[in-house]
């Protein structure tokens, strides 16, 4: 993934999630969240089952929800299009048949590319991820890793000036984690990318917003230098600041 390049989709102003609720039955993931996302690196944060998946998808738009979520830009509201949005799951399934340059053509085709800038859409998101070699490898046939850079590749092929990646680090060797994390630097300028990460490794290196949510509620919103002057006043010996802060926040709060 080069950092110097950059996605050509317009710049957006901000997302605005406000008071969103959403539940599974009886359970309630996301209790009135409120926060705003303006291009940079958001990194959201929280224990397992706090909620972030949910708040993921339903800023998608594929959770059903309560309160609103929308794009501001140029002081106009409207609602996030499809296309706006490109969109790592936590887990996803992939046409074991096809190979990697069909599927990311396949996926810049569905968000709205002519099948010419299809192709070449693919191209160069398959040189991004580092995955040129295996653009006519079968899916089947490709490692953890891999597979998770074609998910990422299928994600940014039609530039979104919306990023949202659900735990885009995992399985990636230490050469891939550091390719990525360069490339959403390099991207963030005009682009509100939201990941989703347990590795404070991924903040440090690339946020410039924390967001944490536990118990479906937003408990830290704040940068991350203010994150890190919180776990400054909180540090145990041996762990980082990152560390502090986030034990500190996180530690004690009942679960859902
Ligand atoms: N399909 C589902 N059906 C029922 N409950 C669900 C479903 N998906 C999530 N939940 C519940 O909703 C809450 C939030 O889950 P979510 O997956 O959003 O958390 P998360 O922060 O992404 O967790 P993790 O870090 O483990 O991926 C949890 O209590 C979880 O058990």
């Amino acid at each position: 993934m080069k950092a110097q390049e950059r996605p050509g989709g317009p710049a957006l102003r901000r997302i605005e999630v406000e008071n969103v609720s959403a539940r599974y039955g009886q359970v309630r993931a996301l209790d009135s969240v409120t926060f705003s996302v303006t291009p940079g690196v958001c990194a959201l944060l929280g224990p397992n089952g706090a909620g972030k998946t949910t708040l993921m998808s339903s800023i998608v738009g594929i959770k059903t929800h309560d309160g609103r979520i929308e794009v501001v830009e140029g002081g106009q509201r409207a609602q996030i299009r499809p296309t706006d949005v490109g969109y790592l799951p936590q887990r996803f399934d992939l046409a074991s048949a096809m190979c990697c340059h069909e599927t990311v053509q396949y996926a810049a085709w569905c968000q709205g590319r002519s099948p010419r800038q299809a192709r070449q859409a693919s191209v160069d998101a398959l040189e991004r991820v580092g995955l040129t070699d295996k653009a006519h490898a079968k899916v089947k046939t490709l490692s953890g890793g891999q597979r998770q850079r074609l998910g990422i590749a299928c994600a940014i092929a039609h530039r979104p000036p919306i990023l949202l990646l659900d735990e885009p680090t995992v399985g990636l060797d230490p050469t891939q984690r550091y390719r990525l994390r360069e490339y959403l630097t390099g991207i963030a300028e005009n682009t509100c990318v939201v990941v989703s990460t347990h590795l404070l490794e991924d903040v440090h290196v690339m946020a410039d917003q924390v967001v944490i949510i536990d118990g479906g509620k937003i408990i830290f919103n704040d940068t991350k230098d203010a994150m890190v002057a919180h776990g400054a006043q909180h540090q145990h010996a041996g762990e980082s600041t990152l560390e502090a802060a986030y034990r500190s926040l996180t530690d004690g709060k009942p679960r859902p």
